[in-house]
């Protein structure tokens, strides 16, 4: 007899936090568009987002958008929330490399987990707020300091990574995105997007150039934008991964997706690679694939950057 799945909610509630910014507005507006899997959506931000949860709520469907100012109605949003995506960033950072943006958000990224372990302590927590490799570590340990173990429910947003992967590879070949079979492993910033080539027959040279290309990709998109970063490309891999981890926490037993997440596959104590969501959040990390001599040599090269920039998010406690 064929066995039918069950589902449990269908009807999350998650909150956007820096809603009213770049990456977090375009987010917003593809999950409550798309997303059927969410009854509440949550914007969270110091600039009143409750304009942009009235423009969003005019768009008719069951999912109900409300706005909320950091720091007076943080309670109010985020309690019973059960998924967390991380968009804010601190404004008064200045230069833009991923790691400069570490000290700005730190403290930010802190406050609110305080408040996440405080009023929706159980909730999955994504980060695409920079620099992704050092705050979600630091994000676990935050939920750590308060009692409340967040090693499977905190993730790093690295699936921007993939599908930049998947529409280069797919361009280039002229193939369905849906048959590429290329992937990106490691972390989020320069040195540490892995990108592992596996379709076509590009030369040792030219998969250089497309690992290259893959890395350097949110700088190209910073420099086209005239110092913006990617606002749009992001929303829809941010969308992926909330479908991802909501429909994980609903039942489905098969969900697989790229993030960083708290890991044992490799000699870093986090890890961006496929992995399955579930209730539990983050329920199997796959094994890696066997890897070309040149994959080898490139993973291994990026060990020392992901070690380096957990150890930022975690020296933030020793050292504040
Ligand atoms: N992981 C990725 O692939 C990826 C891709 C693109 C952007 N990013 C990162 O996303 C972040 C946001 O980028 P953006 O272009 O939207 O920036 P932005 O400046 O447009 O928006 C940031 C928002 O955060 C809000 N904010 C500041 N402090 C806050 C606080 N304490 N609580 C709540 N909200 C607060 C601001 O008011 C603003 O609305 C950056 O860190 C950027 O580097 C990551
Ligand atoms: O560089 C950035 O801040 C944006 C982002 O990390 C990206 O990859 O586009």
């Amino acid at each position: 007899m064929r066995k039918v799945l069950k589902l449990l909610n269908s009807s999350f509630k998650v909150a956007v936090i820096g809603a009213h910014g770049g990456v977090g507005q375009s987010t917003s507006l593809l999950l409550k568009c798309n997303c059927n899997l969410i009854s509440k959506l949550n914007l969270l931000d110091i600039v009143d987002p409750k304009g942009i949860a009235l423009d969003l709520s005019h768009i008719p469907n069951k999912c109900k958008v409300r706005g909320f100012v950091v720091p007076d109605e943080v309670e109010e949003g985020l309690t019973g929330v059960d998924f967390v995506l991380f968009c804010l960033e601190n404004g008064k950072i200045t230069g833009h490399t991923r790691s400069s943006l570490f000290y700005g958000n730190a403290p930010l990224v802190e406050e609110h987990m305080n408040s996440i372990a405080k009023y929706c302590p159980s909730a999955m927590v994504a980060f695409i707020t920079n620099p992704v490799n050092s705050l979600a570590p630091l994000a676990v340990q935050a939920l750590a300091n308060n009692g409340v173990d967040g090693s499977r429910r905190v993730v790093g947003v690295t699936t921007l990574d993939l599908i930049r992967t998947i529409s280069f590879v797919s361009d280039m070949l002229d193939i369905e995105p849906s048959e590429v079979t290329s992937t990106v492993l490691g972390g989020h910033s320069g040195e540490t997007i892995t990108a592992i080539i596996r379709d076509g027959n590009f030369n040792e040279s030219e998969t250089a150039d497309l690992c290259e290309k893959i890395s350097d990709a949110g700088f190209d998109v910073y420099r086209a934008r005239n110092n913006v970063s990617s606002t749009l490309g992001i929303a829809a891999a941010g969308f992926r991964i909330t479908q991802s981890i909501l429909s994980g926490l609903n039942g489905d037993p098969n969900v697989v997706d790229t993030a960083f997440v708290k890991s044992n596959l490799t000699r870093t104590s986090y890890f961006s690679s496929p992995v399955r969501f579930g209730k539990e959040g983050v329920e199997e990390i796959f094994p890696l694939p066997k890897f070309t001599k040149s994959q080898e040599e490139m993973l291994e090269k990026s060990f020392q950057y992901i070690e380096q920039e957990i150890q930022t998010g975690l020296d933030y406690f020793s050292k504040s």
